[in-house]
């Protein structure tokens, strides 16, 4: 999902982030954005007392962190990304500048130099529109800093050594890390949290507020004329732009270009992502990736039998969707991946061979349906292979596991003692409520040939007495009684008839003063 309209201007865009720190890369993912990592090969020794302050040397690193990016993907396929962004996070104390300690002795030098003190976090970032023109690199800079003040406890030395020896300050301005165990040493933050981890969210999509609807309007088409954008001259052949590249596109047609299609090569690049997810996961280039070294795209050709440039072209695909990250090193598994998308954990069933991207050495795959995870799905599915029909069950568990913490928590239902799932499936979220409701029984009402496979589904957590599972058909059989019902997911796609059958069920089996909670399609909302 893409909160901030601004950052979809980006979507269609080739975005290449300059940088190795996996939490600026964590911050921009999350925020919706798709991007290359390219990390900077910038050395970080810009003569620091040529600066007037500290943020100007934080921007300058940032600008030519990024400029180095572009400049090398330029002559090496001379090919320039669209955009690529750099930034520099550095901690200023008393006029003097730390960026990330060199070892340990200087990590304890630093941090006692902040214990018990308020200190600025800067944030410099670099976003340089690049255009290729007649074999020559037109760069256009556009840059800010964001400042956050940071009160430091007083530290003692067993503390401080406690913390040095964690490793964590080790790859960290300043010697501190305020999203992990660092957090302990802070007492107060001034500003933009994210802006301290690496990178200011909040100003960057202000900026890219400013240089894609730079009147104020909201309008997502191109701008027709972007007034103060003008980068400076770089040096070795470059020039740069005064404006936009789109603004580029309405100075060539001479008028109002089109509404942009935005919707519709969303709909696309959607159905491409799709497709590259679930090659990555027929594959099993998760599984490989898992909790070992980085490796190369011809390494993981090697191993998965595959050519090394359609791999390659996988895997970087899987790295723009965030499920990958690159590094001088190879690929790795990000986070999500290691959770959700290995054999052990995932959320997609594993039925079915994608269609539309192949990356086999001889003819393209073939066409074999993909199944996506769907619970209605299940009972179409009994027509289908016990294989096809134990990749939904798969599917819907991981996916409601998922959810189910958050389903629970979303209304206090502790007034109830007891309910009943229904539909429930392999008790995912049974498990959950009766986690977050000790005193809450709760039985998952479901067919039997669903709940035979119940034993092989792993809730989070231990197994409880709390639950228990009931086969039975909601339509045919009386529903076991319960002081909350559960719908979750079981009443979309469904004929209104069907619907309101099922809901007159459960109206009739309620008590006064009982309650049904329905999860809508997301498995989000939740009625009580
Ligand atoms: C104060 C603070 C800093 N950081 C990290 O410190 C690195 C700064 O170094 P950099 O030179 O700006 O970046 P890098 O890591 O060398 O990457 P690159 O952009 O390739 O130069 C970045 O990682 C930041 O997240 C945290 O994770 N938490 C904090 O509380």
């Amino acid at each position: 999902m893409v909160l901030c309209p601004v950052i979809r201007k980006l979507l269609h865009k080739r975005v290449v982030l300059a940088s190795a720190s996996p939490r600026r890369q964590e911050i921009l993912r999350q925020a919706g954005l798709r991007f290359e990592v390219v990390p900077s090969r910038f050395k970080e020794t810009l003569p620091k007392a040529s600066f007037p302050t500290p943020p100007a040397y934080a921007v300058e690193t940032a600008k030519q962190k990024a400029l180095e990016v572009a400049r090398r993907m330029h002559q090496k396929d001379l090919r320039a990304p669209d955009v690529v962004i750099g930034a520099d996070t550095i901690v200023a104390v008393g006029g003097l500048i730390l960026e990330k300690p060199v070892d340990k002795q200087d990590a304890y030098s630093m941090l006692s130099r902040l214990s018990g003190k308020e200190h600025s976090v800067f944030t410099g970032v670099a976003i340089v529109h690049c255009c290729s023109r007649d074999g020559r690199l037109d760069t256009d800079v556009s840059e800010f800093y964001e400042e956050t003040r940071v009160q430091f406890s007083e530290l003692s030395e067993e503390l401080l050594w406690e913390y040095i020896d964690s490793g964590e300050p080790m790859d960290k301005a300043g010697g501190y890390g305020i999203q992990a165990l660092g957090g302990m040493l802070v007492e107060q933050v001034h500003g933009d949290f994210l802006n301290v981890v690496g990178f200011p969210l909040n100003r960057f999509c202000k900026k890219l507020a400013e240089l894609y609807y730079p009147s104020g309007r909201e309008d997502p088409r191109p701008a027709q004329s972007h007034q103060g954008r003008g980068g400076r001259a770089e040096d070795g052949g470059e020039r740069t732009q005064a404006a936009g590249p789109e603004e580029a596109v309405s100075n060539r047609t001479g008028h109002s270009p089109p509404p942009f299609p935005t919707g519709l090569l969303e709909l696309v690049d959607s159905f491409k992502a799709s497709k590259a997810l679930f090659t990555a996961c027929k594959l099993k280039v998760f599984d490989l990736l898992k909790d070992g070294a980085p490796l190369k795209a011809v390494d993981v050709a090697g191993k998965l039998g595959t050519s090394a440039c359609g791999t390659g072209r996988l895997l970087d695909a899987c790295v723009a969707l965030g499920f990958l990250q690159k590094t001088d090193r190879g690929y790795s598994n990000t986070e999500t991946a290691n959770l959700h998308l290995t054999s052990d954990g995932r959320v997609l069933p594993p039925t079915g061979r994608p269609r539309g991207m192949s990356v086999g050495r001889g003819r393209a795959g073939h066409g074999v349906r993909v199944c996506l995870s769907d619970p209605l799905l299940f009972q179409a599915s009994c027509a289908h292979s016990e294989e096809t029909r134990l990749g939904l069950l798969r599917a819907m568990h991981s996916l409601a596991k998922l959810t189910a913490r958050h389903v629970a928590t979303a209304f206090d239902l502790s007034r109830f003692a007891s309910a009943c799932d229904l539909g429930g499936c392999t008790g995912a979220l049974a498990h959950a409520l009766a986690r977050e409701y000790p005193r809450l029984r709760v039985t998952v009402f479901d067919l039997p040939e669903v709940l035979q496979h119940v034993a092989g589904f792993q809730p989070d957590g231990p197994r409880t007495e709390q639950v228990s599972f009931l086969p039975g058909d909601i339509f045919e059989d009386s529903l076991p009684e319960a002081d909350l019902y559960v719908v979750s997911r079981i009443l979309r796609d469904w004929p209104d008839g069907k619907v309101h059958e099922l809901l007159s069920r459960v109206a009739r089996a309620c008590k006064p003063g009982e309650a049904t909670a329905s999860t809508s399609l997301l498995q989000n909302l939740i009625f009580v």
